[in-house]
């Protein structure tokens, strides 16, 4: 097993958040990067386990998930599982700027990378962002959350802004490793006014509620 740890970026009031998140981003991401290909993937299967196993993830006839980078909570093997269970999965398709639209997932074998760096992606027809709004559960990254729900994402807000087409009601759940949770008394995220907070955290052992499943996003 790597040392995995939680780095922390201490900062201010007169600190400019931008600059600090990515300082966490990067942090965490060398600490990603310790991963070993087999780590990753082991990991991948325990958080297929236990996403499959959540009761509203049972009860879903759409679920919004993600296809993974290399370094980030692996979902092929959740993907597979869904599917096979006859659960529709909706991923996020980039196209070839940064449009914010989902596609029904058909196979994971026909993910495609469109470029270095970028997410795999369906290559059908795709539907408009608000086809979140089809989503019984919304399975988003991140980099890190904090008790209080709130999320650090890749940067580019680009779930900051499409989350606004959940239903109420609908669980946000982050998949994150365990050392990505931070203590929002004692060691907080940086919060800017856009940032959505997920309901909940899945890592490879266990759900955490970090706020009531009705509050909105
Ligand atoms: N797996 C996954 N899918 C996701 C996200 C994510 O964080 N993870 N997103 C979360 O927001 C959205 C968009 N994610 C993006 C991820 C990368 C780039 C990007 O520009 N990548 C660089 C290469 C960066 C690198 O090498 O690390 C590039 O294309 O030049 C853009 C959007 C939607 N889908
Ligand atoms: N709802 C929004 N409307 C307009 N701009 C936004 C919105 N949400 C985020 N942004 C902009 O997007 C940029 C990135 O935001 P932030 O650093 O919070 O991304 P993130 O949540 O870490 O990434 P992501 O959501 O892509 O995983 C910021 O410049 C921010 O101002």
């Amino acid at each position: 097993m790597s040392a995995i740890a939680q780095p922390y970026v201490p900062f201010g009031s007169g600190d400019e958040l931008p600059v600090v998140k990515e300082q966490f981003r990067r942090a965490i991401i060398a600490e990603r990067d310790k991963r070993s290909p087999r780590e990753l993937e082991r990991a991948a299967h325990d958080f297929a386990q236990v996403v499959g196993d959540l009761q509203q993830v049972r009860a879903a006839r759409t679920v919004a998930a993600y296809a993974a980078r290399a370094s980030e909570p692996g979902t092929s093997p959740l993907l597979d599982r869904l599917s096979r269970r006859g659960t529709r999965v909706l991923l996020p398709v980039l196209g070839t700027g940064l449009q914010r639209e989902w596609a029904p997932l058909t196979s994971v074998e026909e993910l495609e990378i469109r470029a270095p760096g970028r997410p795999p992606e369906p290559a059908g027809p795709t539907l408009g962002p608000d086809a979140l709004a089809e989503a019984d559960v919304v399975v988003v990254p991140a980099l890190a959350v904090d008790t209080a729900g709130y999320r650090l994402g890749h940067g580019g807000g680009w779930y900051d802004r499409v989350l606004e087409h959940v239903r109420p009601g609908v669980p946000v759940i982050a998949l994150v490793f365990g050392e990505e949770i931070y203590d929002a008394d004692s060691q907080p995220l940086p919060v800017e006014p856009h940032d959505r907070r997920v309901h909940a955290a899945v890592t490879t052992t266990k759900l955490r509620e970090l706020r009531d499943w009705s509050e909105p996003v």
